[in-house]
């Protein structure tokens, strides 16, 4: 059953940050032999953020702890006996606008130390019109810049998939829509968010001027082409490097990289493609994308478009990822200060981000394929946000939502599509 409600947030070994079961249970202190079950102990960061952050935040909590709950029971055909518990220790700490009220700063020493020690992170969202006007360094966004940095997750996944659930949610014509399943692979570290020098100045007129930069090392475009092609690899073989090499030596740079990279996977294969033209095709003919791999502006901005093929952006799930250290796993979305407050965001980019956090960042696929299976059931028994809904179906709030997940975690037998 499992095998036929796949998200296609396909479990691949990737060459960085999965720990595998075995790995757990050498870890000294994690694992506990409390009577004569074992139990792996996970220590999870909570960063609720702001506006709709901490309402998804907490409903993907409760759906995490149920089904880590659920995990480690032989089944015959019913859970009988654990084999091993999953406990989670989850731990809150302010960030982004929350954090500033209090602290000061977006992104206190406290909060990116216990992201950093933590076995994985998990986010909301952060920023909002009170915090709009602030100096750069006292923004939100800079917190959750500085967060990325601090972890070192270079690479973003951001998988696109239009569910049949929804194919009427999406913008797009239901044959344009349909089937689209891509992988979006954001470089996260690097590129203009983060380019020296930037700042404001005057010009030789005397005029105010703003200005940032695009760079990208070897080293960067390297270790994410890398990332990209392991994951292309695993999916359909296809990988569409996107950047604006007809002008931005960056950009030449990074194409001039990604196809030395490409030598290393010949099974791989590797287009090409200008952003603005990306831009366009993804509304065209979406289905010809298998695996984009982008620079950091580009790929936020091409994801949030993928987003809406889907539906909405409220769908879509992400994975930071860096060669050590945890994971950090967030929505794609922002804080949508226009429903915040009103139970309307939709929790399922949340939700799925914790199914991403068991897959990717702690190893448990298991419990991440449940998670997957609950939402798909929850979505085949009708149950809609407002983002996603359209006619026949139930239209619930944030916390409704939440609960019909839940349930579905909770069914022995998810419901297949
Ligand atoms: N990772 C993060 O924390 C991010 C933070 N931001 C910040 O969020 C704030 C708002 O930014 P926007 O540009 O408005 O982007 P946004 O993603 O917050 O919202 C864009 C639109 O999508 C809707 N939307 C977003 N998530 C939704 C959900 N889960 N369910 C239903 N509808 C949803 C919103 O209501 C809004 O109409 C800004 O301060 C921005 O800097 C923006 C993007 C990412
Ligand atoms: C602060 C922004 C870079 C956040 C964002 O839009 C994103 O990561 O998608
Ligand atoms: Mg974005």
């Amino acid at each position: 059953m499992a095998a036929s409600v796949q998200l296609n947030l396909r479990s691949f070994k990737a060459p960085f940050n999965l720990k595998p079961i075995a790995k757990q249970f050498s870890r000294p202190g994690r694992i506990r032999c409390a009577a004569t079950t074992p139990t792996k102990r996970y220590s999870i960061t909570l960063l609720p953020g702001d506006g709709i952050g901490p309402e998804v935040i907490s409903v993907a909590k409760n759906v995490l702890k149920l089904a880590g709950s659920l995990e480690g029971f032989l089944s015959f055909p019913f859970p009988v006996f654990p084999l091993f518990r999953i406990e989670f220790s989850f731990q809150e700490m302010p960030m982004g606008g929350a954090a500033l009220d209090l602290t000061g700063v977006p992104l206190p020493e406290e909060t990116l130390s216990a992201a950093q020690r933590a076995d994985a992170v998990l986010l909301g969202a952060i920023g909002g019109y009170k915090w709009d006007k602030n100096e750069k360094h006292l923004k939100p966004e800079t917190g959750l810049l500085q967060l990325r940095e601090g972890l070192k997750v270079f690479a973003n996944l951001r998988p696109a998939t239009v569910l049949p659930q929804l194919v009427d949610s999406s913008t797009l014509k239901k044959d344009v829509a349909e089937g689209v399943d891509l992988m979006v692979v954001r470089e996260l570290t690097g590129g203009i968010y983060f380019g020296k020098p930037r700042g404001f100045g005057t010009n030789e007129k005397g005029e105010d001027i703003g200005f940032n930069t695009e760079v990208y090392s070897t080293h960067e475009i390297d270790r994410i082409a890398r990332v990209a092609f392991e994951i292309a690899r695993k999916r359909r073989g296809q990988l569409c490097s996107v950047d604006k090499a007809n002008v931005l030596e960056a950009s030449m740079l990074w194409r001039k990289r990604v196809t030395a990279i490409a030598s290393e996977y010949p099974d791989v294969e590797l287009s090409h493609m200008y952003v603005d033209n990306a831009a366009m095709q993804l509304v065209r003919y979406p289905k010809q994308f298998d695996t984009i791999v982008t620079n950091n502006i580009f790929g936020d901005i091409l994801s949030d478009e993928a987003s809406m093929i889907t539906g909405s952006i409220g769908m879509l799930p992400s994975a930071s990822l860096g060669e050590s250290g945890p994971g950090l796993f967030e929505p794609i979305h922002g804080s949508a200060p226009d429903i915040a407050g009103q139970d309307k965001a939709n929790p399922l980019a949340t939700i799925l981000s914790a199914a991403m956090l068991l897959k990717y960042g702690l190893g448990e696929a298991n419990a991440a394929n449940r998670i997957e299976n609950a939402v798909l059931d929850t979505l085949n028994r009708g149950f809609r946000t407002g983002d996603i809904y359209s006619t026949g179906n139930k239209l619930v709030g944030c916390k409704e939502m939440g609960e019909e997940v839940l349930k579905s975690v909770d069914s022995p037998v998810p419901t297949a599509i």
